[in-house]
């Protein structure tokens, strides 16, 4: 595995969402789809729900990529871009800093002990932008994506940078995440392919969220998945412009200010540390 050869590694986390990141501004790294598969496996790998390297940009801080554990690399991860911040705020000594991804332009801040705001930028709402395979209602989506009582609710569609699609649930722990997730992530009306996430509205400012991540599966949190879903739940009105996420792994702060940002904030956390074989 040339590619990854004798390279340092950081293992980290947010909320339980875990990543192997490596720093790459002394080498190149362009890892093929078969090696970030076995640097993800569980079984025989360091096992992550993603990968994550911080390479040198000229006007920023960082440019961050991002591959899901099935191989695929992918523009946009709020809770990785939230460690790849805290990293780069650790080692400059900075309280802020300016991360470019595929995404966009982002920029993270130090929010208090261990935790970081990252400014996720605006979401796109146009079927387009999703992208949708045809033109639909992103708000409430007319489309049966999966038979289930529970999925009637019609769910909003939101990109954070990457795709979403929002159900909401009457019992987040009746919701079929592990039957549909895998079905509405590689429905024909996702052309990329979509990240699934499950809504449980709790109050006007809290929502319980769990999330089947398109090419990772369920995760313990998904930062984007919850942007999304606090959009969601506020177009249609279920919410104010602001909330508490609640994910398996713990609590996120998600603001859609009047300014049109998405600002997401939450912790993050370093493991431990190895060499990619
Ligand atoms: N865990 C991430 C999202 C990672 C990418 C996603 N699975 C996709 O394919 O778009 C997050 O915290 O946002």
């Amino acid at each position: 595995m040339s590619a990854t050869m004798s390279r340092p590694f950081l293992k980290m986390n947010g909320l339980g969402n875990d990543f192997v990141v490596v720093e790459t501004r002394s080498a190149p790294f362009t890892p093929t789809a078969e090696e970030v598969r076995a640097i993800a496996d569980r079984a025989s790998g360091v096992g992550c729900d993603q990968l994550i390297a911080i390479d040198a940009a000229p006007n920023a801080d960082a440019f961050v990529r991002f591959w899901n554990a099935d191989g695929e690399e992918v523009s946009a991860c709020g809770n990785g871009t939230r460690c790849a911040g805290w990293l780069l705020m650790q080692s400059s000594g900075k309280d802020e800093v300016v991360i470019e991804t595929e995404a966009g332009r982002l920029v993270a801040r130090r929010a208090g002990e261990r935790l970081v705001s990252v400014d996720m930028g605006e979401p796109r709402l146009a079927w387009e932008q999703i992208p949708l395979a045809k033109a639909h209602d992103t708000d409430a989506l007319d489309v049966l994506l999966y038979d289930h009582a529970d999925l009637m609710v019609p769910p909003g569609c939101v990109s954070m940078g990457n795709p979403h699609v929002v159900f909401f649930v009457p019992d987040i722990e009746q919701a079929p995440v592990a039957e549909a997730g895998p079905a509405v992530e590689k429905h024909p009306l996702f052309p990329e392919h979509v990240n699934v996430g499950f809504a449980q509205i709790l109050g006007r400012d809290r929502i319980r969220l769990r999330v089947f991540e398109r090419g990772a599966g369920l995760t313990k949190a998904c930062g984007t998945g919850a942007c999304a879903a606090l959009v969601a739940a506020a177009r249609r009105g279920l919410t104010d412009r602001s909330a508490t996420l609640v994910l398996d792994g713990g609590e996120l702060f998600i603001e859609w200010g009047a300014d049109g940002r998405v600002i997401m904030t939450g912790p993050a956390a370093v493991d431990f540390q190895g060499e990619l074989p």
